[in-house]
């Protein structure tokens, strides 16, 4: 009776279902750049699904790959993309860090912005301890860089001295913002230090984006979060102060709240400090000026990370 030969041995079986999903994967990489470069897929879209699934075929992408499949980036492009956003060829999309993610995220978003002759916009927020200088940063801002929109924020508190309704915020009373709420026209809104709430009106932020502007919020912690959330795209940048006495003295010295007040936003200040990591970037506010400047200077394409 003939030989029947060497009938495959279990190990050699496992090699070979091995090789043939390793080629299958292989072939599934494949198609997922292919239909990158042609556009049927946003490079977008393949970077969130490596998110939601690490371990799945856009996650198992190299950021390499994933990046030379991107049309108009080559080995060059895509080595310097990685330096600047601090990003290691070794890294699978489905391995990045948040941080990284976001970087990687904004870089797509600005070269789509760019190849479609659009400046590349962004929502900038701007949070902090209470009279760590935000208003005064945000001020400053406003009256030096008109080329920054600056969000203009409904609040049920009543105006400080020097503040003008339409300007510093839109002061409502406590049934329209319930109204605003519930209409829906507020992209986010908190109850900031137990008292008084503030909210981002949606329609003009909107409208600017879709102008290809950049916007700037400058709202409390529990904001960016909202903003962070529904918009990962946005830059988040943590004000803080040269030291704890210096925003101390700030407080003190603004006077425009009695010493129970004070008492209680120092308080909050020290949460909010406490969170400076959820953040994309820092910004000291020693002078109001220099530190005007750096986050403007954030709210322009600028992709090198200030954080690991
Ligand atoms: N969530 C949110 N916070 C806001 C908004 N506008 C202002 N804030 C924050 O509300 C807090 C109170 O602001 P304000 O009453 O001007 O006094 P401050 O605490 O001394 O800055 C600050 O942390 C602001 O950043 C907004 O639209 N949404
Ligand atoms: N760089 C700075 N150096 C010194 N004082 C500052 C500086 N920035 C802001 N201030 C002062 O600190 C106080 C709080 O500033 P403000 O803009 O109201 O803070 P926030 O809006 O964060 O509560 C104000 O009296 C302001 O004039």
């Amino acid at each position: 009776m003939a030989e029947l030969g060497n009938r495959p041995t279990p190990p050699d079986v496992d090699r070979v279902a091995a090789s043939r999903a390793a080629i299958a994967a292989r072939r599934a990489r494949a198609a997922v750049k292919a239909t990158i470069a042609s556009g049927d897929v946003s490079s977008l879209t393949v970077l969130d699904r490596s998110s939601e699934e690490p371990e799945g075929i856009e996650g198992r992408l190299r950021v390499t790959e994933f990046l030379l499949s991107v049309p108009a980036i080559g080995t060059t492009k895509m080595h310097e993309a990685l330096e600047r956003l601090a990003i290691s060829p070794a890294k699978r999309l489905g391995g990045l860090g948040k941080h990284q993610r976001v970087r990687l995220r904004e870089y797509l978003v600005d070269r789509e912005a760019a190849n479609h002759g659009r400046r590349p916009n962004r929502l900038v927020v701007l949070a902090g301890p209470t009279a760590v200088g935000k208003g005064s940063v945000a001020g400053y801002i406003r009256e030096n860089y008109p080329d920054v929109l600056l969000s203009v924020s409904a609040t049920t508190r009543s105006p400080r001295p020097g503040e003008v309704d339409g300007v510093n915020y839109f002061f409502v009373d406590d049934a329209e913002f319930d109204r605003m709420i519930g209409a829906g026209e507020l992209l986010e809104w908190a109850t900031v230090h137990n008292a008084s709430r503030y909210g981002t009106p949606r329609r003009p932020i909107e409208q600017a984006l879709e102008a290809g502007r950049s916007v700037l919020l400058e709202i409390d912690l529990q904001g960016a979060r909202s903003v962070r959330a529904a918009m990962p795209e946005a830059r988040l940048i943590f004000l803080l102060p040269p030291t704890w006495e210096e925003l101390v003295r700030r407080l003190i010295g603004r006077g425009t709240e009695d010493s129970a007040e004070q008492q209680r936003r120092l308080e909050t200040a020290k949460v909010e400090l406490a969170a400076q990591d959820e953040f994309d970037y820092r910004v000291v506010n020693s002078d109001v000026a220099d530190a005007a400047r750096e986050v403007v200077d954030l709210m322009k394409i600028r992709t090198a990370p200030s954080r690991s």
